[in-house]
């Protein structure tokens, strides 16, 4: 049995569910179909859950959402009548909706949770009722009903344990199951989505519950490429990637690939393969446990921007205990979550997403860390971007730092920061943002121009 996601670019249009119903019924073993919202038609485009946040907030604030309310009726409106489908579903869907805008607020992130769920939700029910219409078996199926548990974290839900038992139920069920990406449901009967881009994750916990044999997750590019293809035009395909690869590079920027997604389908030691609807017989990328090294030390190059770095040195750090401690501390009592640690004999640096250090809390942490831990200088730096080398190829090579750091010398990139990662697959630089895409392009250079993935 195979469990199949289908992403937003991929349910955007009706000429795009049609390439789903061909997808799906070419293989008998495409048993459950997990479907996010419908996305982006073209670049500018909005997608359907985006509009669904914008009317939330509208609502929350007591303003006219009339506007993206209709945006987003005439969104499903339009490929329900491209599809063949009856007026009925587009009013159904409407009610559906409204309603769920006109519900209790007194739980805003809750409130926010519900609202957007609608776009997988209603996506799933469209596509099991063309799906009936072409004559297939096929339903939709509430993740409540399929068991599909959730903790109580308003946008950043987290799979709870006791939903695999229930969802292995799944393969009893006859014909083909619609499943809403995106949400599941506390234990107390509330919607909770996870993080933006979370259908994917759906996808991986539905094949770990039913023991799938493949978790197919088709998109809008061939492969995942070797970096990102907006950086480099027509880079490199990954034809096989380890988990532990994939993890840290969607991570660190390949947003093809949810990095939360991984994990469920690793536990269950199921295969991921990434695939085009647009182009359903290239093999796509296969994401397995080990991949034999054929190619140099690097399988991927990503990166990501709006960090920050809290940079404090202290004369013999290194013997006093307990200060990391005791710094870490200072962030928690902020609510501040950190991505990255490097440090040194008498100096540490904490990155940190930026959004978390408004200026205002960057005055009030830089006191504290100089009352509380005495440090001789704290200095914070913003606009900074993390270059993320991956490779499980790295282990065995030598060299890839002198590589990568003279192809950013040769450049006149200056190196803010330097970080191994612990597990050996990946290597970090910290440079300022505005040299984030030059960066990329001449590590690529240096190590993609002549290797062969
Ligand atoms: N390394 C990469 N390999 C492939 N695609 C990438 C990579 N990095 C970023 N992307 C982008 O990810 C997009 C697919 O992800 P997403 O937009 O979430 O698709 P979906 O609508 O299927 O969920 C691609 O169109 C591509 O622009
Ligand atoms: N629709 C949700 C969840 C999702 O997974 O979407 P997509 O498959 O388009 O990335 C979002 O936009 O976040």
């Amino acid at each position: 049995m195979k469990i199949v996601k289908f992403g937003g670019s991929s349910l955007a249009t009706s000429e795009q569910i049609e390439k789903v119903f061909q997808i799906v019924t070419s293989d008998v073993e495409r048993k459950i179909i997990v479907v996010s919202a419908p996305g982006k038609r073209f670049p500018d485009d909005i997608k359907v859950t985006d509009l669904l946040i914008s009317c939330a907030q509208l609502s929350l604030q007591g303003k006219d959402y009339s506007k993206e309310f209709n945006q987003i009726i005439q969104r499903y409106s339009e490929i329900a009548n491209g599809l063949g489908l009856s007026e009925d579903i587009t009013n159904e869907i409407s009610l559906g909706i409204e309603l769920s805008l006109s519900s209790k607020k007194d739980h805003p992130a809750r409130y926010m949770d519900a609202v957007m769920a609608c776009g997988e939700d209603n996506c799933a029910r469209l596509v099991a009722s063309y799906f009936q219409l072409k004559e297939l078996e096929a339903s939709y199926i509430n993740p409540k009903e399929a068991g599909l548990f959730v903790t109580n974290e308003p946008g950043h839900a987290q799979v709870l344990a006791k939903s695999y038992e229930k969802l292995f139920e799944l393969r009893k069920k006859s014909g083909i199951l619609i499943f809403p990406g995106f949400f599941g449901y506390s234990e107390e009967g509330h919607i909770v989505t996870f993080s933006r881009s979370g259908s994917d994750i759906t996808g991986s916990v539905v094949a770990n519950g039913v023991k799938a044999t493949l978790y197919e997750n088709f998109t809008d590019v061939d492969a995942v490429f070797s970096v990102n293809p907006a950086i480099i035009h027509n880079p490199k395909e990954i034809k096989e990637l380890t988990y532990r690869e994939m993890r840290e590079l969607s991570y660190a920027g390949f947003n093809v690939f949810h990095d939360e997604a991984l994990i469920p389908a690793f536990q269950a030691g199921i295969p991921v393969n990434i695939k085009n609807t647009n182009n359903p017989t290239a093999p796509g990328s296969r994401i397995v446990k080990e991949r034999t090294l054929s190619n140099g030390p690097l399988i991927g190059i990503a990166s990501d921007n709006g960090f920050c770095s809290i940079y404090i040195s202290k004369y013999l750090m290194n013997r006093e205990i307990g200060f990391g401690r005791k710094l870490l501390q200072i962030l928690e009592e902020n609510q501040i979550s950190y991505e990255h640690q490097p440090s040194g004999i008498d100096d540490i640096s904490i990155i940190i997403r930026q959004n978390q250090l408004p200026v205002e809390l960057e005055c009030q942490i830089i006191n504290r860390i100089h009352d509380e831990l005495d440090a001789d200088h704290v200095v914070v730096e913003r606009d900074l971007a993390l270059i993320m080398l991956v490779g499980e190829g790295m282990r065995h090579n030598v060299g890839t730092t002198a590589r990568a750091s003279k192809a950013l010398a040769n450049a006149g990139i200056n190196i803010e920061m330097i970080n191994q990662g612990s597990s050996e697959v990946s290597m970090m630089f910290g440079v300022k943002s505005f040299d984030e895409k030059k960066a990329v392009q001449v590590i690529y250079e240096e190590f993609f121009s002549k290797s062969v993935i």
